[in-house]
């Protein structure tokens, strides 16, 4: 059985790896923090609990039980936070890319091996050592690949800077019959209103044909408009910064129809529910988008339907 086939972002969910709450070490300081709201909330004193992650995991892990999704899950290794599946690796068709993640979270990796070794060898890819990708800058539209890059010289000074196009020119060579759109985000490390993280915490499909999108996230205004004019005008829903702070982009689909999002969105939920007709299943998810990642950030899709 193909156990790997994803093209989009929305297609019926079958199997999914959920990241892992348990053991997530203590909180870290702030040198050893590597986006920007967690900067932020060891600033604060307001750095998440385990136990609140565990339960906001559980309520997420919870509704896609009830559709029957398969739920794997990483190995739990001692005092590493693994919430964030994302980042770790992405499946385009039936292969799987294991990403050249940020150094400081190289050690999630080999949590995944059992995963990894349930797939043929030639379907998995591994990419040279300067080719930097995280799964939450790759967001999948059939023929068309949309990529979270940042070009600027200081790329190697921002740790909120994460894949490069290097490694982008790498997957087109892997995909030559995909279309690759390279998507400049704006980057800071230190105020989350101001720089974007990854690709998926500024634009998202959803539904069969839309997508949420944050205007002021890209660098470069003709990728907002090429996105605008991909998913046509009617098709986009516009967040607020104040929305993207909360992380309004970063909802997960288990179909077409149905979306997982953050109790609290409430505008944001009301016009899915209302406007677009989704089903739109609410879980608390507060305390984990204070770590940089949303419902998104925490899967790994490994396959869905056709
Ligand atoms: N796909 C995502 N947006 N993932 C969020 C990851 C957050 C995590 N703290 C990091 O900095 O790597």
């Amino acid at each position: 059985m193909q156990l790997l086939n994803i093209n989009d972002e929305t297609s019926e969910l079958e199997t999914v790896v959920l990241g892992q709450p348990h053991s997530m070490g203590k909180t870290p300081n702030l040198e050893e923090t590597y986006d920007a709201k967690s900067y932020e909330n060891v600033t604060n004193n307001s750095y998440p609990q385990e136990d609140d992650i565990i339960y906001e995991m559980t309520c997420f892990e919870k509704i896609l039980n009830d559709h029957k999704v398969k739920v794997l899950r990483p190995r739990i290794l001692k005092d590493c936070n693994q919430v964030f599946a994302r980042d770790v690796a992405f499946v385009i068709e039936n292969k799987v890319i294991i990403s050249n993640i940020i150094p400081d979270r190289a050690d999630e990796q080999e949590a995944y091996k059992e995963i990894f070794d349930m797939i043929s060898f030639q379907d998995i890819y591994n990419l040279p050592e300067k080719a930097h990708v995280e799964g939450g800058d790759i967001i999948l539209c059939n023929d068309t690949i949309f990529c979270g890059v940042y070009k600027g010289d200081d790329y190697s000074s921002l740790k909120t800077a994460r894949t490069n196009a290097y490694a982008i020119d790498f997957l087109k060579e892997l995909f030559p019959h995909k279309t690759f759109i390279d998507i400049s985000l704006k980057k800071n490390d230190k105020d989350p209103k101001q720089g974007i993280l990854h690709l998926d915490c500024t634009f998202m499909p959803v539904g069969k044909n839309k997508a949420i999108v944050y205007k002021e996230g890209f660098i470069n205004l003709k990728d907002y408009q090429f996105i605008v004019d991909f998913f046509g005008k009617d098709n986009i829903f516009e967040i607020t910064q104040q929305e993207m702070y909360y992380m309004n982009t970063n909802i997960f689909s288990i179909s077409p129809e149905v979306v997982v999002s953050e109790e609290r969105f409430i505008r944001l939920n009301k016009f899915l529910e209302e406007k677009w007709n989704l089903t739109v299943k609410k879980v608390p998810y507060y305390e984990i988008s204070k770590m940089g990642g949303l419902l998104r950030c925490s899967t790994l899709p490994l396959k869905r339907k056709k």
